[in-house]
């Protein structure tokens, strides 16, 4: 059995152009761009390779890009103090703290800092909250990119059996979350999991959401199961490879076998993340501007 690719680098470049155009008549509506802001603290290189990459695509989208990047010794109180001027700014809808922070600054301390209106990345404990009891509200990015693939792919979830293994946050958590509103019957698998293999091999939905490369084996997959791989894992470099190569959290090569459909790394779901950013940044506006967001948002 080969698997069905799911090209969520394609599907984000569609997301992104529809809420381009979405961007752009919200500006002619609203007499101004719709914002961005990304705060960076500290001089991480893959950090920036990301807030690079969201700047760009922000400007891509028509909408503006705010770039703060701060020194790895910030203190807690003048990061917070940003964050508020950010709140208290009406170019900004949208506020993105890029995690993990240095040092011991407290990251759920900044985030709280965040005003919910412009909690764009959905991990504010009011955006959280929100999802939990399903009201509206902000839905972190990345799991909310996994749950379009997958509506994409299957249509209704309703009765499937889905595995998350990892539970943050930022990922694990709110994705299992999504798939019980969708009505999937969800195990969510972590460090402590006994018998993840087995846990595994009932699956018809896996997100992989560990940070360990290719942990995730052909041989736990239910065969034909659809295979959503979060995980960025940058590996050593081999021989002559000035950079290692990017891979997931499941072993591709081999689980491709055995799948029905499966995630790429790259190519899967890092492209979604950025796509619904833009996407949740957009319906900040919207609500900003007091204007209805159109429904195909
Ligand atoms: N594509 C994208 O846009 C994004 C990708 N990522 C990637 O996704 C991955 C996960 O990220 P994140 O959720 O932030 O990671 P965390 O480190 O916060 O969480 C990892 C989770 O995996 C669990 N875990 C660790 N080891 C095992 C194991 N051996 N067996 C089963 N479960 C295990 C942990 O369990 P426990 O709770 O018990 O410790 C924890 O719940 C990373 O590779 C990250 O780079 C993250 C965000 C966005
Ligand atoms: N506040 C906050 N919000 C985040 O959303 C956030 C964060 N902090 N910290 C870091 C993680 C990681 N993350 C990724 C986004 C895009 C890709 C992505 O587009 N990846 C490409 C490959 C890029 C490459 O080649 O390096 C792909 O998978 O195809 C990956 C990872 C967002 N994060």
């Amino acid at each position: 059995m080969t698997a069905e690719l799911i090209d969520g680098k394609a599907f984000a470049a569609d997301l992104r152009e529809r809420v381009g155009a979405h961007a752009a008549a919200f500006a002619e509506k609203a007499g101004r761009k719709a914002g961005l802001a990304v705060v960076l603290v500290g001089e991480d290189p893959a950090s920036d390779v990301y807030v690079r990459s969201k700047g760009k695509a922000t400007i891509a989208a028509n909408m503006e890009s705010f770039e703060h990047r701060l020194p790895a010794d910030t203190s807690e109180a003048d990061l917070i103090a940003v964050v508020e001027r950010l709140n208290a700014d009406p170019a900004v809808d949208g506020i993105l703290v890029q995690l993990p922070l240095p040092g011991d600054l407290d990251e759920q301390a900044v985030i709280a800092a965040i005003d919910p209106g412009k909690d764009v990345d959905g991990f504010h404990v009011e955006s959280a909250g929100r999802l939990m009891v399903g009201r509206e509200g902000f839905v972190p990015c990345t799991p909310l990119g996994c749950i379009m693939l997958l509506k994409d792919r299957h249509g209704d979830l309703s009765g499937m059996n889905a595995v998350v293994i990892g539970r943050s946050n930022i990922v694990g958590k709110p994705m299992a979350q999504l798939l019980l509103d969708a009505n999937a019957t969800v195990t969510i698998a972590h460090s402590r999991t006994k018998d993840l293999p087995d846990v595994v091999r009932r699956a018809d939905i896996v997100v992989a959401a560990v940070g360990r490369a290719e942990m995730v084996k052909a041989d736990w997959l239910k065969p034909g199961a659809t295979v959503i791989d979060v995980g960025i894992n940058r590996l050593a470099p081999a021989d002559g490879e000035s950079k290692g190569r990017l891979v997931g959290d499941v072993d591709f090569e081999a689980a491709k076998d055995v799948a029905g459909a499966i995630t790429p790394v790259p190519g899967g779901v890092g492209p979604m993340t950025i796509a619904v950013l833009l996407r949740n940044t957009l319906v900040a506006a919207y609500a900003h501007a007091g204007i209805e967001a159109p429904e195909a948002l």
